[in-house]
């Protein structure tokens, strides 16, 4: 007998999406969906294509061919400059990308403080209460991002893409270069987004105790191309040379790992 399966609706739904630069095909040929409120983890090798992934369906990065559709509307090359779509996105790079000019508060509240009649006090309150949520004290909130350590300026960014009431949650590396007990709790923190909001999540990862927490189902993508996708539970018994060599961290495999 077939479980009945909860039907929802697709939000985010990639075709054929390819980019190269000169003869190196980043992206070739890759398609997916997600659904509302589920996670999708991209895993893959140095160079796979990730944080490309990424920026193409943000709109950062051209693509030459394939389709991008966001709640059943083409967004293919029409999502970089669009405000309002980019607003519905809480979204964390790799290098954090913090205004060097502003206090972390502001650079939490940027979306928020951008409403006019905001309330300054009342935003900064918020910019403070989100700064807890990452574990970062309350003295924080009016440093410059110069200040920080990398790991704090990792979750400053958290604190920002999670701020704003976010439709979607587009994280490269959200664990990256944290300890396990905060990498721990970062990962909480976006199932909780993911749980409490419904926010749909896309996230590059390499930490596999997060990915085993945080994502529904997984991706990965080895040389542009998507050799593996599935539910995340199936990570351990799949016979996928790609996946295993990648949750066993093995140097032999198909992944061929650079020496210099
Ligand atoms: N702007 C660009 N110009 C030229 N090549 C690029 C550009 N952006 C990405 N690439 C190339 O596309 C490929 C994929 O890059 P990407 O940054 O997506 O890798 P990644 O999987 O995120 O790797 P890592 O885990 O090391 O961050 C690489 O070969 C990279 O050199």
């Amino acid at each position: 007998m077939r479980a009945v399966l909860e039907e929802k609706k697709v939000v985010l739904d990639v075709r054929e999406l390819t980019r190269s630069f000169g003869q190196i095909r980043a992206l070739d040929n890759v398609s997916f969906s997600v659904q509302q409120g589920r996670s999708l983890v991209i895993i893959g090798g140095s160079g796979s294509g990730k944080t490309l992934l990424l920026k193409a369906i943000l709109g950062v990065v051209d693509v030459d061919s394939g389709q991008i559709l966001v709640d059943g509307q083409d967004m293919t090359g029409r999502a970089r400059d669009n405000e309002d779509f980019l607003d519905r996105f809480g979204m964390l790079f790799q290098q954090s990308a913090l205004f060097d000019s502003m206090p972390v508060w502001r650079n939490i509240a940027f979306k928020i403080l951008k409403g006019h009649g905001a309330d300054e006090v009342a935003i900064k309150e918020k910019a403070i209460e989100a700064l807890g949520r990452v574990g970062l004290r309350v003295e924080v909130a009016d440093l410059y991002p110069s200040e920080l350590s990398g790991g704090m300026q990792k979750r400053v960014g958290l604190a920002r893409a999670f701020a704003g009431r976010p439709e979607f949650l587009f994280l490269d590396e959200p664990t990256a270069g944290l300890d396990p007990i905060m990498s721990n709790s970062i990962s909480e923190l976006i199932v909780d987004m993911k749980q409490d909001k419904n926010v749909t999540c896309m996230i590059v990862s390499s930490d596999l105790a997060s990915v085993r927490k945080i994502s529904d189902d997984v991706l990965m993508l080895h040389e542009g191309r998507v050799v593996w996708s599935g539910p995340t539970k199936e990570l351990d018994t799949t016979d996928n040379p790609y996946v295993q060599q990648f949750i066993n961290k093995s140097a032999v495999g198909p992944i061929a790992v650079m020496t210099e």
